[in-house]
């Protein structure tokens, strides 16, 4: 099916009243990040939807990137044609002979703007359910609600038909909601709770720790390659790698066994929270779940969260390990979590680490170290990288060692 143009139903901004005009420019904006490789296609914000013009750009691969677009609830594939009966009656049948399927109730449903039209919407509702009838055979018209209905719209410049509802992502549009910084590591949570938080309209920056030469570049491609399919459903992420061997064998050289994950967990946090300052974020976002591991008790969540102040926000707190692994697999991000490349926090993880850590005793250990000029010595090291979606990290690399051979 050729489709004209796709009809956008704002998602929960529609309920925002003073703040809807952001709302509907940040959704365009967005719209247009993850478009930007179809330049025919136009973007028309108005105030009650949002029409994308197609220009002869294909839906279906329009569609794959518009379905993950925070802050749109429902889209319609829809093809604008003369305002004939006949055009009305062709496209009709074309559009019910390529989305109609066996077994189906139907109903034809017309609007009509322009009310010098020569037929009303009763008038035409029945005259294209006929027209239908005849043309098709196994047609069952349903009122209450059909499986499929038959959209017409006729308005001054054009009439709109449409037999598709599709759902879109739902959420907020991305940077709605303000800024944060997310810690993304390679396993499957935390790409879980990253998507989350772009749910809810938070624009974020990945924060991710990597220890050279105990973890390998692998490890750190694996992470931002990860970051390449969250940014699916931001447009675009950025991706902060801050190198953290030199804290972890301090920690390890000078702290008792039981505390290693305890301070190691504490100065990423720190990191992450002096990388949020400076990047003018609100919040801190980790993809910790209650109870999951040793670090993740309500204790362990105390004696980290002391070193600030800041919103340390948990999406996947109460979730279910299968719950957060359904999650992971409907974003994609699944099946490159489960990539064995080692993280930095499990070269350094101490066999038995405490589940029930002490605040006080974290402090007092910690004080044995220069945290400030550690902290200082990780930040100068820091590299950015803007991350666009599907963008590869793995792949090059592959390339990369299979032309040195
Ligand atoms: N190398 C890292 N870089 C950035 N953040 C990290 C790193 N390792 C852990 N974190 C943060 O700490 C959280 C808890 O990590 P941990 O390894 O204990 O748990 P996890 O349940 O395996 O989480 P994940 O599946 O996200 O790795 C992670 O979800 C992430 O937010």
């Amino acid at each position: 099916m050729k489709y004209t143009e796709i009809m956008v139903r704002y998602g929960e901004l529609s309920t925002k009243g003073k703040n809807r005009k952001d709302f509907i420019g940040r959704l365009a904006g967005n719209v247009t990040k993850v478009l930007r490789d179809f330049p025919e296609v136009e973007i028309r914000p108005k105030h009650d939807r949002m029409h994308i013009i197609l220009n002869g750009a294909p839906f279906a691969d329009v569609d794959q990137r518009l379905k993950k677009v925070f802050g749109i609830q429902t889209y319609s594939p829809t093809i604008k044609i003369k305002k004939t009966l006949t055009m009305i009656e062709e496209t009709a049948l074309a559009l019910m002979k390529a989305t109609f399927k066996p077994g189906m109730t139907f109903k034809v449903n017309t609007r009509r703007s322009d009310h010098n039209f020569a037929y009303d919407t009763n008038e035409l509702n029945q005259m294209i359910g006929d027209y239908l009838f005849g043309q098709m055979d196994n047609l069952k018209v349903e009122m209450k609600q059909p499986d499929l209905v038959l959209r017409i719209e006729v308005r001054q410049d054009a009439a709109y038909l449409s037999s598709q509802l599709l759902r879109g992502a739902g959420g907020m549009p991305v940077g709605t909601g303000g800024r944060a910084v997310m810690m993304l590591s390679g396993g499957i949570d935390s790409p879980v709770a990253s998507y989350l938080a772009l749910k809810r309209g938070v624009e974020i920056d990945m924060v991710h720790f990597y220890s050279p030469p105990y973890t390998t570049e692998k490890a750190l491609n694996k992470a931002k390659e990860l970051t390449g399919i969250l940014a699916n459903y931001a447009g675009r992420i950025n991706f902060i790698a801050v190198p953290f061997a030199e804290i972890q064998e301090t920690i390890k050289a000078k702290i008792p066994e039981g505390y290693l994950m305890t301070i190691q967990r504490r100065f990423m946090l720190r990191l992450a929270d002096q990388l949020r300052a400076k990047r003018g974020g609100l919040a801190i976002f980790n993809g910790e779940s209650v109870g999951q591991v040793a670090s993740q008790t309500l204790e362990s969540m105390a004696a980290i969260n002391d070193v600030t102040t800041t919103p340390v926000l948990r999406p996947v707190a109460t979730m279910d390990k299968t719950e957060i692994i359904a999650l992971a697999e409907k974003i994609g991000t699944f099946d490159l979590s489960i990539q064995p490349f080692e993280d930095c926090c499990t070269i350094f993880a101490p066999p038995r680490p405490k589940t029930k850590p002490k605040v006080d005793k974290a402090r007092e250990y910690e004080a044995r170290l220069d945290t400030s000029a550690l902290i200082d010595r990780a930040l100068a090291g820091i590299e950015i990288t803007p991350i666009y979606p599907n963008d590869q990290f793995l792949a090059d690399k592959a390339q990369e060692d299979a032309a040195l051979l």
